[in-house]
């Protein structure tokens, strides 16, 4: 579990499922509640994990082996989780992480092949024991996220490696983040992402309110500020 007072929620998804929409949308939320909130992302999060993203989305990872690549993922989150995201628990922030170990089950586990007991000693050995308190999956069919992505790629940027892939490989990933929130109701929520933005940020911000139990408002428990 995560470390101290902190609050760790990952958020999974496919391509263009609206995480880093809404991850922005519940940092702001949270920051004018008066909690401290760290929004970081994977691969990357820390300085040795962004050099590792930079190489994993780009053309060079085409000649990885799925091995490599899994270990590269790994690699990464550990030095995620050592520098940034544990600190950061102990601290009492709360951390927002667009994806998490869930990515490498889906993408390196299930449709890169790898066998699931080789991804689950990859990421025991990436995690050390920080495992999101909170996971909240943005379920989209694949088409409508990809075509989401693509509009924001021809606005802002080119199309990472992943999003190149078949339609039916996207599909296999949504259906495995699915099995994944079967298997751990307790971690994980399945949030309908074909919604507006508002109504999604709604229900998280229920979810996470819930999580944080009474210290959800602490710009209100003043005795002025609750008036
Ligand atoms: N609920 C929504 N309805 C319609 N469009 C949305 C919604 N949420 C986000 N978008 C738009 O879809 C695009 C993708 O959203 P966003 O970047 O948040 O997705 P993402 O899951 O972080 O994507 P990726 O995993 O590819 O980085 C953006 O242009 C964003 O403005
Ligand atoms: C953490 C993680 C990520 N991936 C893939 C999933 C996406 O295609 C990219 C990240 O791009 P984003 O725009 O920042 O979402 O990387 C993966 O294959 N395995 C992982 O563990």
């Amino acid at each position: 579990m995560a470390d101290a007072n902190g609050l760790f929620v990952s958020f999974e998804g496919g391509e263009g499922a609206g995480k880093s929409t809404q991850i922005r949308r519940l940092a702001e939320r949270l920051r004018a509640r008066g909690h401290d909130v760290l929004v970081t992302r994977e691969p990357g999060g820390s300085p040795g994990a962004e050099a590792v993203r930079h190489v994993l989305l780009s053309g060079a990872a085409e000649v990885f082996g799925t091995r490599m690549e899994a270990i590269l993922f790994a690699a990464a989150r550990n030095d995620h989780v050592e520098e940034v995201i544990r600190p950061a628990l102990a601290r009492g922030i709360i951390v927002l992480c667009d994806r998490f170990m869930d990515s490498s089950r889906v993408y390196q586990g299930v449709t890169g092949n790898l066998e699931p007991d080789y991804i689950e000693a990859l990421q025991r050995v990436a995690v050390n024991g920080v495992i999101p308190d909170c996971t909240l999956i943005l379920d989209i069919p694949a088409e409508v996220g990809l075509e989401r992505a693509r509009k924001r790629a021809s606005a802002v940027a080119v199309p990472d490696r992943f999003e190149k892939e078949e339609m039916q490989t996207h599909e296999k990933r949504r259906e495995a983040f699915l099995d994944i929130a079967a298997r751990e109701p307790g971690r994980c929520h399945v949030i309908d992402a074909q919604r507006s933005e508002d109504e999604i940020a709604g229900e998280i911000a229920g979810i996470v309110d819930q999580r944080l139990g009474p210290s959800a408002n602490i710009a209100t428990e003043t005795p002025e500020a609750a008036q």
